[in-house]
């Protein structure tokens, strides 16, 4: 990936298919639903195909393989079954996160650090199918490093924490670890983007992180759409990003490896 001169927005689309998987119905559709994003200036569209297959199924991320305009982030857990998936759909784009069956959403990074060969084997093989990985981390340094030992040149921070904290503090706290993580990944020549929680109302300080090439942002700008329409709440997320870089442009001219 050839990094832009302004911050991507990768929209995930789980939850347009949380929807539909609630009532079994056909509607709504998740692949009408990339179309419609791309069309009102997604950069790219995220899915995760869980192994439950609570939201994404199979059939959609298919789907979007031969309609996507821009390109997927296929989002996937470290098991046999996603890395024969991959092999068989080549996404752009794989994003490696961890999974827990019980949980109500992704509750932290993949920790690198001490399933490292596991990871590395992963890496390599969608690799080999020329296929861009990037791991899903905590904005942690040793996180970092682990990553770079297994070879892949993408990280996607965590946003989580930040995005959950309760109070001022707790929020500008977990801001700060965001943003040294994105510096020390930067400087050691990854692609950082970031991701997780992300909404109307707080992704304007992470879209000033000067290093960042791209948010993924779901949860929030899905249900915003049920208010304002899907385009609408795409446009309105791109204007906060491009409205919030625009005032660290010099940092973000400056920048260089
Ligand atoms: C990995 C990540 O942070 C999310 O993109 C992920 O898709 C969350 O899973 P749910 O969409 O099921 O909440
Ligand atoms: N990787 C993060 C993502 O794709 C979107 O997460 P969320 O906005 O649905 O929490």
């Amino acid at each position: 990936m050839i990094e832009p001169s302004r911050l991507l927005l990768g929209v995930n689309i789980d939850h347009i298919a949380t929807l539909r998987q609630a009532r079994g119905t056909r509607y709504p559709d998740p692949v009408q639903a990339a179309i419609l994003a791309e069309e009102a200036g997604a950069d790219g569209i995220t899915v995760h195909l869980r192994e439950d297959r609570r939201h994404i199924q199979d059939r959609d991320v298919r789907l979007l393989t031969e309609v996507l305009q821009t390109r997927m982030n296929f989002e996937m857990a470290v098991t046999e079954e996603m890395l024969s998936f991959a092999a068989e759909i080549r996404p752009a784009h794989c994003c490696l996160v961890p999974e827990k069956r019980e949980e109500l959403t992704t509750e932290g990074g993949l920790d690198i650090v001490s399933q490292e060969a596991r990871i590395k084997a992963a890496c390599e093989r969608l690799a080999a199918d020329n296929i861009e990985v990037s791991l899903f981390i905590d904005p942690d340094p040793a996180q970092i490093d682990a990553t770079i030992r297994c070879g892949a040149a993408v990280i996607e921070l965590h946003t989580g924490a930040y995005a959950d904290a309760t109070c001022a503090a707790e929020q500008q706290a977990e801001l700060a670890r965001i943003r040294e993580a994105a510096r020390y990944a930067w400087d050691r020549g990854l692609i950082v983007n970031a991701g997780h929680g992300l909404h109307y109302h707080n992704v304007e300080q992470i879209a000033e992180i000067p290093q960042l090439n791209e948010l993924n942002i779901g949860h929030g700008l899905i249900a915003r759409a049920l208010f304002v329409g899907l385009k609408e709440a795409v446009a309105e997320m791109r204007r906060l990003m491009l409205e919030a870089q625009a005032r660290v442009q010099p940092q973000r001219d400056a920048l260089s490896r």
